[in-house]
Formats: C-alpha cells, structure tokens, sequence
C-alpha cells in the first residue's frame, strides 16, 4: 500500500532488563495496529514465546496478530533477567547501529529503543556516550539534537542532559539554549503541526534568579537572548521561575517547556505521567522514540513491568512517522 510507512524497528535494548518482556506486552497490545518488529537474539525473550522471525523488516506489516516479529541478532551470551553481562554489551551497541541503517535505507520507517543501561554498555563495551541521545546524534551525522519527554498533559526538553549537576552552569550556554530552542520549534511544527509554538524557558536559578539577587545567568544572557529570539517570531516566554511553570494552570499556557536541565524537566513529567511518558529525540534525520524508563533490574524478569510507556512510544513514532510521511505542515 502507498503511503503506509514502512514498520518501526523496536531495539532490544539491555537484554537483561525489562525490554524484552515489554516487547512480547507491546506486540500483544497493540495488535498490530502499530507494525514493528524486535531486533534481538530470541534466546533473550522468554522460552515460552511464539516469535514471529523476519528475514526481511516488510515481513512486519503481515505478523498474526498478537505475536511479536524478530529480526534475528545473535548475541554472545543467553540473558538472566536483573543480571546485565558484559559480554553481550555489544550487541546491544551494534543493534542499535543496525536499526538506525534500517531506518536510513528506507527498510524502517522509526527507531524504538528499548532502555539500555549506559553503565553496563560503558563498562563492557567501551560505549563512549552519555546514553542513546548522543550516541544517535552521532549515527545520524547531526552536531545537536534535543531530548524532548512528551506526555498528554506536558512536553519539556532539558537543554542539557546527562551531565553533573556542578557542570549544568557552565555547560548552560547562551549557544546551547539557542539550538535547543530552534530545534524544539521545527520539529513541534514539522511533527505536531503546531506552526508557532508556544515555548515556556524555565529559569536556572530558583525564583528565576530573584532578580539577580540569587544568580546571574538569567539578567546577563537569559533575558536578552529571549527577547532577541521573540524578535525573530519565536512565542517565548520567561525565563520562568521553575518551581511555579508545572502546575496544571501554568501547562495550559505554553506547548513545551524547556529546562536548564535533566531532572529540572524530567520530574515533573515523571510525576505527572511516568507509565506513558515517552522520551523523543529532535533534531536527528531520522525518527526516534524510547521508552521513559530505564531497566528496571529490580523487576526485569518478574512479569510485573508496565508496557505503556513503551506502547506510547511506538505508538508516537507511527504518528511521526505519518507526519514525515505527508510532509511540511503550511
Ligand atoms: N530509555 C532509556 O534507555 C533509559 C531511560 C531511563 C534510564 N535509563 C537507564 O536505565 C538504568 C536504570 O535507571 P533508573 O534506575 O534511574 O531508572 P529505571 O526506570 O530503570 O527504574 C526506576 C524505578 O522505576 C521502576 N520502573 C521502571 N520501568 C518500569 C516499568 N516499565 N514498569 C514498572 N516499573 C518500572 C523500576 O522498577 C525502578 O523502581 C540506568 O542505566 C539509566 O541510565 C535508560
Ligand atoms: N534521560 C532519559 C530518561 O530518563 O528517560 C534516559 O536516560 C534516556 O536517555 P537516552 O535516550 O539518551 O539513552
């Protein structure tokens, strides 16, 4: 069929995390309303799984309902779920490689990454980012993206993300918010149709600053270089005082709200809604969703771990998808 985009390919992610077990819930909840198909090595899913196996990611747009499609990857070890092994640390680098070459070539339509655990790929696989944002960046040839988390009642973006809170001030540059800004803008246009959206700046400081009298970033470059981008045509507003912005009356005046940094964004939206958040990254050339959760080894393996957040995130990456699909909004 024209203009149906091609399946999301769904990366395992830490095999002995929570990932696989979410793959088979997602496949049988979403029924194949949303095709996508798990790369992973089968032996990581549990022994009792009916798997679909693909040779080919079209396959997954015809999968008996309910059943998850596998496109094959052999890793060097079985899994133990809650247990992470360093050897198969880089399988789960290279699979993440091997779904964005698919995204690229057309053969998948998004990328879906099940949670990874930066420690173990760092320590086991000389993995040399932050996490998937970074890493992801670099696959996809781009300087800057931006982490967006997305719910139905909030989108925030921390401008800086997976550093030490000591180096947020120093890394929280004037360059940084400006990027951050323009991205957020483009693809909220380009994948939600919002043409001029409405963009809250949470200050740094506490009380935004006080007016100087508890920081200075917000008078010295803050301030100027909203009103500079409001000149531009951008809907800014602040720098906002953080602790005041995510009560559900300030929400309804702004589309996303961009914070200084990771858990200055990322708690109120995990308050909020943490089963159906969805971490998304902006600014890549191709698309990519997660889960906003981690690998939950405290309940890998259990059969407990809730599915929706991965649903939401396969289920934003069609939308997405279809968005790119039809192309510009006017
Ligand atoms: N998308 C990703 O790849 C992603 C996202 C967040 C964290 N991480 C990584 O995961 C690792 C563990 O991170 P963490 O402990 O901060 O966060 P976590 O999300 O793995 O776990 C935090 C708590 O939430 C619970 N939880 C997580 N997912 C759940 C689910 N689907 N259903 C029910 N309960 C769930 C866990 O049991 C735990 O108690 C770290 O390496 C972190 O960097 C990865
Ligand atoms: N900060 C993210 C979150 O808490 O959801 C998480 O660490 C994932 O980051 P990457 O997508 O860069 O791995």
């Amino acid at each position: 069929m024209t203009g149906v985009p091609a399946p999301i390919a769904l990366t395992c992610g830490e095999p002995a995390g929570v990932g696989p077990e979410l793959a088979l819930k997602a496949a049988a909840n979403l029924e194949g309303r949303v095709p996508f198909f798990w790369i992973g090595d089968p032996r990581h899913l549990p022994r009792t799984t009916d798997i679909f196996e693909i040779d080919d990611p079209a396959e997954a747009m015809h999968v008996p309902t309910g059943r998850l499609a596998v496109l094959r990857h052999d890793f060097a070890r079985p899994t133990q779920a809650g247990t992470p092994d360093h050897a198969n640390a880089q399988g789960v680098v290279d699979v993440i490689g091997r779904a964005v070459s698919l995204v690229r070539s057309g053969k998948a339509s998004a990328v879906c990454t099940a949670p990874i655990n930066k420690k173990v790929l760092q320590d086991g696989a000389g993995f040399a980012y932050p996490g998937h944002t970074e890493f992801l960046a670099h696959l996809g040839g781009v300087d800057r993206v931006v982490m967006m988390l997305a719910c139905p009642q909030l989108r925030v973006v921390p401008t800086t993300i997976h550093i030490a809170l000591k180096d947020v001030p120093e890394a929280f540059t004037p360059d940084l918010l400006d990027a951050t800004i323009r991205i957020t803008a483009a693809d909220l246009k380009r994948f939600w149709g919002i043409s001029n959206p409405r963009i809250a700046i949470a200050g740094l400081n506490p009380h935004a600053g006080e007016g100087g009298a508890m920081g200075h970033e917000e008078g010295d470059w803050m301030i100027p270089l909203i009103a500079s981008l409001k000149a531009e045509g951008y809907a800014l507003k602040g720098p906002m005082p953080p602790d005041t912005m995510f009560h559900a009356k300030a929400r309804d005046g702004y589309d996303v709200a961009i914070c200084a940094y990771h858990d200055q964004a990322l708690i109120p939206i995990k308050t909020i809604d943490f089963a159906g958040g969805v971490n998304v990254t902006l600014g890549l050339p191709f698309i990519r969703t997660s889960p906003d959760h981690g690998t939950a080894f405290d309940i890998a393996g259990t059969g407990v771990a809730d599915p929706t957040s991965l649903i939401a995130a396969l289920d934003m990456a069609w939308h997405m998808a279809h968005a790119s699909a039809k192309g510009p909004t006017k």
